[in-house]
């Protein structure tokens, strides 16, 4: 069926049809005159409009929206117009005196600005269209426009592209200054309509009754193509229309004489017995069953469904329709031996039918390969592109350009080495449906019941298999997404400090040696690219590190059995990771003696045992000889840690003993409940009372309160919203992660919150900082000792016998007036050497007081020296 077009009964619904419907226009021809008026801008300026053949009223309310508010807009048809607000309309045929006496009436004295006119004859009756018809019309409408347009006003009209056209526009010529022929954009492509924009009506005192004479126009100014020329291009149209379908051609040459119809129709026995059934194809819309011998044709078998629905719209089709037809008819000639017929009768016609077939055929191949090679050059094309994708992706990622990217990396890395990658997991769940979808089908065939049984089950094989894979590859994506979660957290340096604290926290309440413990460690410890690791190991994909891998799942099997493994596991804890870390911690002793992090109260305890005493004491002795004594260390320290284990594994109350390693017991309880979140309201809480309301959103809830806008309970209860009791259970971290960032409930703030908020914020910027206010008051307290001391001097002064009165009031006001005085520094004053001064030793030359020599280099100097002391200092605090 057809492909090229859409068929929807008579008007293919395109784009303006649904835009006419959504905008509420009656008619989508109202986009054409909003299109010819953004071109030409005829529509904001006219006062009075007419509308010629304005039904439904589409062109009315366009001119209704784009005119002045008070504006005269008069609209005319042969059918009523439903009524449009600030719009006069009748029913009138134009062609006809009562038309003109009924827009006489209406105007009074007034001129139109413009004059629209797209009218269609038989619009409504019958496809059929006759051009003279129309053009006859145009030149009514031009009648009534040159009667009521203003001088300098516009006429627009629509016109159908036919020998008739070029008439027309000359009498458009002589009656306007400016004449354009214009397609809008919303006129069909297939529609032979026009639109021609007269402006600058020259408004001639007397006009030639011949200019509006249809007889005498479309005579004398005739100037058509020679009849087989028109013929000639009519057929290489229409061949084209066959070949190139989607070309959509315009009818440049116009219509062929006497040939004005747009819609034509022909019986099937003129398609399977005329000479060219290209040129047939091309040329008409319908292929007709009327006869009786065409009704037999459409009863045989080889006229499939596809086929009737061709034949009976041919402007829609595509080129694989047509060559359906094509065959069809070759089919049907052989089926009634139409061929033979002509071979015996008409040898020659035959000959050059044949000839056409084939050549029609080979036209339709060539096409066909031409179509081929283009679809093979573009998915080149689109290949070549995604790998320069990939290879600038990889690229980006090696220049670690984006965090992310790590993430794509090992994908890539994948890729590259040839295994499969992340997004095979989308093809293996294709790849799966469409197994299924093929096993379905098989189903249905009786015969090879057992073959399709075999073949289930290597179906299921190569389901399970494939389940295991996207499994594999979705616990890799998990273990990649929280490498890249720590990732970003080690890059934010709240996270950062919030660590710190948490890990020397940790250190102070280290539980023993435990194997889950020790797992965590590692975990925070090692990167992403680890954890891929191990975990690739676990699902015995990773064959380059089996040792490793072994040991694990050998580990993970012990997990496993156990049955009293949590308590027995606890108490193997220290010999369990001695046992299997001994080797790499006693590698690591030899290597890093001197580095290891210091060991938390309880640790110490532990390690204060008298086997660890003797082990450590051994290792401390043979420090010059650690690295030749490796291995008898390792003996000693296997010993030791055979030791432990027995020892744990035998004795019960050794074992509670382990347990009961000395415990803040508050600490405790305040830590196990201290989960992240539990006490967040009372921090919130706590935060509040410190600080204050610090957003905006806040601080309009708590207006809100106050002003008794809202009560405690509406609160309450907006805050169980859409966002608030979503089950998150089974869902993946990083999709709970982006939730927790996007999936909220905004608050609404107001402005007076922010500006309370904003005074707040500029209050507290306008306070003191801290160390102002210290050294402010130290000056206080200084000035105030200075006082006491002054007052004491002075009243030892004053208890001084051997002076006078006046003596003593004298050296008081000396005392007071030096204890007022504050000390001034000393300025100092600063030198650079160059110049005279340069290699100056000594005081240099016109310099008086305390002074000091600078350079550029000293500068320099000082300087880095500060900026290696921050640096010092951050990698301090990290
Ligand atoms: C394509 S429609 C016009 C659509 C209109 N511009 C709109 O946007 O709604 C053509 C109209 O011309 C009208 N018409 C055809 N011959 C006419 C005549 N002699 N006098 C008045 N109207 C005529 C038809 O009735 C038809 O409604």
């Amino acid at each position: 069926m057809g492909k090229a077009q859409k068929k929807t009964g008579k008007g293919r619904l395109d784009k303006y049809y649904k835009l006419a419907k959504e905008q509420g226009y009656r008619a989508r021809s109202a986009f054409k005159l909003i299109q010819l008026n953004k071109k030409y801008s005829f529509l904001e300026s006219a006062r009075c409009c007419i509308d010629l053949c304005a039904a439904p009223g589409g062109w009315l309310q366009v001119a209704s929206k784009y005119m002045p508010t008070n504006s005269v807009i008069v609209g005319v048809d042969l059918v009523p117009i439903r009524a449009i607000p600030r719009v006069v309309t009748f029913a009138s045929d134009i062609t006809t005196q009562q038309c003109r006496n009924l827009l006489r009436n209406e105007l009074k004295d007034w001129k139109a600005d413009v004059v629209l006119h797209d009218g269609a004859p038989n619009v409504g009756t019958a496809w059929v269209q006759d051009a003279y018809s129309q053009s006859e019309l145009v030149l009514m409408s031009m009648k009534l426009a040159a009667e009521f347009l203003i001088k300098g006003g516009t006429f627009v009209t629509k016109v159908f592209r036919s020998a008739d056209y070029n008439n027309l526009i000359w009498v458009f010529n002589q009656l306007f200054g400016k004449v354009e022929a214009t397609k809008p954009p919303s006129s069909r492509n297939v529609s032979a309509e026009i639109f021609v924009v007269c402006r600058d009506f020259l408004a001639p005192k007397h006009i030639d009754p011949k200019f509006f004479d249809p007889r005498h126009v479309f005579k004398e100014l005739s100037m058509s193509v020679p009849a087989d020329e028109q013929s000639v291009a009519a057929q290489k149209n229409a061949q084209v229309n066959v070949f190139q379908p989607e070309k959509k051609r315009r009818q440049r040459s116009g219509y062929e004489e006497g040939d004005y119809t747009l819609y034509k129709e022909a019986g099937a026995a003129e398609f399977l017995r005329g000479p060219d059934a290209v040129t047939f194809l091309g040329t008409y819309n319908k292929i007709t069953f009327k006869t009786d011998e065409e009704k037999e044709w459409l009863n045989l078998d080889i006229t499939t469904p596809d086929v009737k629905a061709n034949c009976d719209d041919l402007k829609v089709l595509g080129k694989g329709d047509f060559k359906a037809l094509l065959k069809w008819r070759t089919a049907i000639r052989e089926e009634i031996g139409l061929e033979n017929k002509s071979k015996d009768t008409e040898e020659i016609t035959e000959t050059v039918e044949v000839t056409e077939e084939v050549d029609e055929e080979e036209q339709i191949q060539q096409e066909l390969e031409r179509l081929n090679a283009e679809a093979s050059a573009r998915t080149k094309r689109e290949r070549r592109r995604a790998n320069e994708v990939k290879t600038r992706t990889i690229q980006r990622m090696q220049l670690r350009m984006v965090a992310p990217m790590d993430i794509g990396m090992e994908q890539n890395d994948d890729a590259l080495r040839g295994q499969d990658d992340i997004f095979e997991l989308d093809d293996a769940e294709k790849a799966l449906r469409g197994k299924r979808s093929g096993a379905g089908y098989d189903d249905d065939s009786e015969d090879d019941s057992e073959e399709e049984a075999d073949e289930d089950n290597e179906v299921l094989d190569e389901d399970e298999e494939r389940e295991r894979k996207v499994a594999g590859l979705e616990a890799e994506l998990d273990g990649l997404y929280d490498a890249y979660q720590e990732h970003l957290r080690e890059r934010d340096a709240k996270w950062k400090v919030k660590e710190a604290r948490r890990k020397s926290k940790a250190h102070e309440e280290w539980n023993g040696i435990g194997k889950g413990g020790d797992d965590a460690e590692s975990d925070k410890e090692e990167g992403g690219y680890e954890k891929i690791q191990r975990k690739k190991a676990r699902l015995g994909e990773d064959s380059s590190d089996e040792e490793t891998s072994d040991e694990e799942s050998e580990e993970e099997e012990e997990e496993a059995d156990e049955p009293a493994a949590g308590k027995k596991r606890r108490a193997d804890g220290p010999a369990e990771s001695g046992s299997k870390t001994k080797k790499a911690r006693v590698a690591s002793k030899v290597q890093e003696p001197k580095v290891a992090a210091p060991l938390s109260r309880s640790a110490e305890l532990w390690f204060k045992q008298g086997l660890f005493a003797d082990v450590d004491a051994e290792i401390e002795d043979d420090d010059e000889e650690e690295e030749e004594e490796v291995s008898e260390e390792e003996e000693e320290v296997d010993e030791a840690m055979s030791g432990v284990e027995e020892a744990a594994l035998n004795d019960e109350d050794d074992y509670n003993d382990f347990e009961i390693v000395p415990q803040d017991a508050s600490d405790d309880d305040m830590d196990m409940w201290d989960v992240e979140g539990e006490d967040e309201d009372e921090i919130k809480q706590a935060k509040i009372r410190k600080h204050g309301l610090t957003t905006a959103e806040a601080m309009t809830l708590a207006t809100q309160l106050v002003n008794r806008e809202k009560t405690r309970t509406e609160l309450v209860n907006s805050g169980f919203n859409r966002y608030s009791l979503n089950s998150k259970d089974d869902l993946p971290p990083w999709f709970l992660d982006d939730e927790e960032k996007h999936y909220k409930s905004n608050i609404p703030i107001t402005k007076e919150a922010v500006d309370a908020l904003r005074a707040k914020m500029r209050a507290l910027d306008a306070r003191p900082i801290k160390k102002v206010a210290e050294a402010k008051a130290r000056k206080k307290f200084k000035a105030a000792q200075r006082l006491e001391k002054t007052l004491k001097k002075a009243e030892g002064v004053n208890e001084t016998t051997d002076l006078t009165e006046r003596e003593k009031a004298k050296q008081i006001e000396k005392l007071l007036a030096k204890g007022a005085k504050t000390k001034l520094k000393k300025d100092i004053k600063v030198v650079v050497a160059k110049g005279a001064n340069r290699g100056q030793k000594g005081r240099p030359t016109g310099v008086k007081g305390r002074y000091v020599m600078v350079d550029s280099r000293m500068k320099k100097e000082l300087r880095a020296k500060k900026r290696k002391e921050k640096a010092n200092k951050k990698r301090k605090r990290t």
